[in-house]
C-alpha cells in the first residue's frame, strides 16, 4: 500500500454523530439479535450502535492486522463465541457485525468467512474495501488515513508571530 497523503481527523462529536447515522441505516435493515465487535477500532461504533438499536447482546471477534499504518498478515486472536454463532444459526443470519472502516477489506474478507449471512456495518470505507461492507456512511480516498479520536488528542499550537510550525 502506498504511504497515505491525506489525514482525516475525526472528533469524539463527529464520530458519535457519524455512529448515529450508521444506526439510522441499521434500523431500516434490522432487527438484529446480537452485535460482534471487531476489535478495537469497532469497539466504540458496536457500544453507540448497541445502545442506540436496544441490542443488548455484544460479542467480540478479535482481529490484529496493522502495526501502524503498515498492514502485516491477519491474526485471528478470539473468534465469535459459541452462543452467538448459535444465535446466527452458525452462518451468521440476524447478526449485525460492527467495524470502525474498511480500508483494503482483509478484515471484511476473514469476517465474511466466518459467518457469510451476517450484516457487516463499518462507519467509514475506502474504495478497496466498499464491495465487503453491507452499510457505511462516508467514503474517504484510498491514500487518506483516518485518525479517530482514541488514538489523537488536541495539541498546542504556538502563535504564527513566534514562528509557527
Ligand atoms: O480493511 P483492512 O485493510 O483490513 O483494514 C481495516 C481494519 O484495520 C483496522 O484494524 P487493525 O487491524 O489496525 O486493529 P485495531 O482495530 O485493533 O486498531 C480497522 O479497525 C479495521 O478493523
Ligand atoms: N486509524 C486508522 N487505521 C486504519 N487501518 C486501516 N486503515 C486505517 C486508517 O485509515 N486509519
Ligand atoms: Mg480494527
Amino acid at each position: 500500500m502506498a504511504p497515505p497523503e491525506k489525514a482525516f481527523p475525526v472528533s469524539w462529536d463527529q464520530f458519535h454523530r457519524d455512529c448515529r447515522a450508521l444506526t439510522w441505516r441499521l434500523n431500516e435493515v434490522g432487527p438484529f439479535q446480537a452485535i460482534i465487535a471487531i476489535t478495537r477500532g469497532g469497539l466504540v461504533p458496536a457500544a453507540i450502535v448497541a445502545r442506540e438499536l436496544g441490542i443488548r447482546v455484544i460479542d467480540t471477534v478479535c482481529i490484529a492486522s496493522y502495526d501502524h499504518t503498515r498492514q502485516g498478515d491477519l491474526k485471528a486472536l478470539k473468534g465469535v463465541s459459541a452462543d452467538v454463532a448459535k444465535l446466527g444459526g452458525g452462518t451468521g443470519k440476524g447478526l449485525l457485525i460492527v467495524d470502525d472502516l474498511v480500508d483494503t477489506g482483509k478484515t471484511g474478507r476473514l469476517v465474511r468467512s466466518m459467518m457469510p449471512d451476517a450484516h457487516f456495518a463499518a462507519v467509514y470505507a475506502k474504495p478497496q474495501g466498499k464491495p465487503l461492507v453491507d452499510t457505511f456512511i462516508t467514503e474517504v480516498s484510498q491514500d487518506t488515513w483516518i485518525h479517530f479520536p482514541w488514538d489523537t488528542a488536541l495539541s498546542f499550537q504556538p502563535p504564527i508571530r513566534d514562528g509557527a510550525g
